[in-house]
C-alpha cells in the first residue's frame, strides 16, 4: 500500500539508517538529518499557510502523531520525529510526510 494510504502504529520502532534511505525515496522533498525528517513548504500567503498548519493539524490529530511547524509569512517547515522512539525517526514519520505532501499537492495545485 502507498504510503500515504497507511495509517500510523503504536510502538514504532527507530528505523536503521538503510531503511530512511530507502523510504525517501516515497517522500519527494523531504530530508532525514540527525533523526528528524523535515520540508519546507512555500504557499502564496499568510492566509493560505495557516490554512495548510490547521490542516496538517488535523491529519496530526486524526493519526495522534504530531509535527512541529515554524510558519513564516508564506512559508512552514514540517519537522517529524517519533518521542516515544526516543526522538528517531519511525514509519510513523514517513507515513506522516506522505500524507503531507498529499495535501499539499490537493491545495496547491487546482
Ligand atoms: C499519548 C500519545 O499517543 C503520544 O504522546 C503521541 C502523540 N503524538 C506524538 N507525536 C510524535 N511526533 N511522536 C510521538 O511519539 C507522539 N506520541
Amino acid at each position: 500500500m502507498k504510503l500515504e494510504h497507511r495509517d500510523c502504529i503504536h510502538n514504532a520502532r527507530a528505523l536503521d539508517p538503510w531503511v530512511i534511505d530507502a523510504l525517501l525515496a516515497d517522500v519527494p522533498d523531504w530530508t532525514a538529518i540527525d533523526g528528524i525528517l523535515s520540508r519546507e513548504f512555500k504557499l502564496p500567503d499568510y492566509r493560505a499557510t495557516i490554512a495548510f498548519v490547521n490542516a496538517v493539524a488535523q491529519v496530526a490529530d486524526t493519526q495522534d502523531h504530531h509535527p512541529d511547524m515554524t510558519v513564516g509569512y508564506a512559508t512552514c517547515r514540517v519537522t517529524w520525529s517519533t518521542h516515544s522512539a526516543g526522538g528517531a525517526l519511525t514509519e510513523n514519520d514517513f507515513i506522516c510526510a506522505a500524507k503531507v505532501n498529499a495535501l499539499y499537492l490537493g491545495m496547491t495545485s487546482a
